[in-house]
């Protein structure tokens, strides 16, 4: 098979700033909800030789990285967790059979990451800065995204570990800053990719920094083998955002009002499948490093192509709010001179708060801006299947949101 790349390479131009699986159906979730298969289960059976480093395991989507190596990955022997915060149901892991690691450390700090790299076969980047909201610096950003990971090739070269799978995301294709529709492409669709806000400019940054190290000789001499998987919006048991959206919508009386046409599809992807891809890239990549070096994938699944919104009240809507509207009830122009109010205030109140609403011109931009994926690149590459259904993604997001709800009260 030749290589692929091309169209949606997102290596895209920033225009300001700085720039035969085995299944094993988790049973229990996250948080304590108990969704899961105890730690070390894997079958004791096969050999386990590998040591795995998750940076930012600590995360919304580093959590299930972290569960899903423990319970589907036989060939683990020790899981490094990295992070800025390390999160105390780390504790809980530590009893099974797989030593887990867990190391306090910033990405940005090159002996830190060295120090947590050496040793390790495969790395696993997910840490990052996900800010859309103004909360911090394009610099800081920068720091974080692009430095960071720089500081995490470094390490693999400097230590001889040869796997590196990056999480990037569907930001460094788009949406662009035209605004342009990106209907059921794939990873070959033509598409301008030009970003001017700092978090999508730094992650297509980071991606071509992490696909040019394909290849690079490590410590001892053998090549370094790296591939990029973009997810496109996650959702799923520990989403901070869906929280905010549910508990906005029970300040007011059960209801959200509809902010966006029906007809913009946004792209989703269970956290569950995306940690599942993670798991599964990362062990392919290690057979079949030709065909997937230097690669990105999306990251997809069943869920249903919809609007932002109504996407949300597929579990939402099952605890009891409502979406009113069949149009948005303001019309573009004025949630535009909002989203541009919001800049304001966010800057007139700094020295004072930190001011950072869901709504600005870039979040209303992505939310109004159809981009949506249809591709089966890495079914054909390493045999992805999503592991959980639709309708499990779906139950098990409700059952979070219900219990986000119980424990509010
Ligand atoms: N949430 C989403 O919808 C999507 C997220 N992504 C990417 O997935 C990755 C994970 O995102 P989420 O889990 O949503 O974010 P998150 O904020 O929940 O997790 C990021 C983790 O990285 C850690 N981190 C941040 N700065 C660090 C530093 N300097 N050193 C060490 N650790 C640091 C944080 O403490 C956090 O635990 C990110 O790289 C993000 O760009 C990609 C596509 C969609
Ligand atoms: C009130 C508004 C009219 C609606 C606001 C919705 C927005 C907060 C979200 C709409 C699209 C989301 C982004 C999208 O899913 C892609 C993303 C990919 C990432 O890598 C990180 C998260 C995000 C930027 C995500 C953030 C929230 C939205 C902008």
């Amino acid at each position: 098979m030749g290589r692929e790349g091309g169209g949606a390479s997102g290596r895209g131009r920033c225009v300001a700033g700085p720039g035969a699986c085995r299944r094993r159906p988790p049973v229990a979730g996250l948080g304590g909800l108990g969704l899961w298969l105890q730690p070390g289960m894997a079958d004791s059976a096969q050999a386990q030789k590998l040591v795995y480093l998750v940076t930012g395991g600590c995360g919304f989507l580093g959590e299930h990285v972290v569960r899903m190596l423990l319970q589907q990955e036989p060939q683990l022997r020790e899981l490094r967790i990295f992070d800025l915060h390390l999160g105390p149901w780390l504790e809980e892991l530590k009893t099974g059979p797989v030593q887990v690691t867990a190391i306090q450390g910033d990405v940005t700090q090159a002996h830190e990451v060295a120090a947590a790299v050496a040793g390790a076969h495969v790395v696993i980047h997910t840490a990052g800065l996900v800010d859309v909201f103004g909360k911090t610096s394009p610099e800081t950003i920068h720091e974080v995204n692009v430095q960071g990971t720089r500081n995490v090739i470094e390490a693999c070269v400097q230590t001889g570990t040869r796997f590196l799978v990056y999480t990037s995301s569907m930001e460094v294709v788009g949406p662009n800053i035209k605004g342009q529709p990106f209907y059921r492409g794939n990873e070959n669709t033509p598409y301008e990719a030009v970003h001017r806000h700092p978090y999508p400019c730094s992650k297509a940054l980071a991606e071509q920094l992490v696909l040019e190290a394909n290849g690079r000789k490590v410590l001892g001499g053998l090549p370094l083998v790296t591939c990029a998987l973009r997810p496109t919006g996650i959702y799923g048991e520990g989403h901070q955002i869906m929280r905010d959206f549910y508990h906005q919508g029970l300040r007011l009386g059960g209801r959200l009002f509809r902010a966006i046409p029906a007809s913009v599809e946004h792209g989703r992807v269970y956290v569950g499948n995306v940690a599942w891809m993670h798991v599964l890239v990362a062990r392919e990549l290690q057979h079949r490093a030709a065909l997937m070096g230097g690669q990105v994938y999306f990251c997809y699944d069943n869920s249903p192509y919809k609007s932002y919104e109504d996407f949300n009240m597929e579990f939402l809507g099952p605890c009891g709010l409502r979406l009113v509207g069949t149009r948005p009830l303001l019309p573009y122009w004025l949630l535009l001179f909002l989203a541009a109010l919001n800049v304001l205030l966010q800057w007139l109140l700094r020295p004072l708060l930190l001011y950072a609403p869901l709504l600005n011109p870039y979040t209303l931009a992505m939310a109004n801006t159809t981009f949506t994926v249809s591709t089966d690149k890495a079914r054909r590459h390493f045999g992805y299947e999503p592991l959980f259904s639709w309708e499990e993604s779906r139950t098990r997001t409700i059952r979070w949101v219900q219990a986000v709800e119980g424990s509010a009260q």
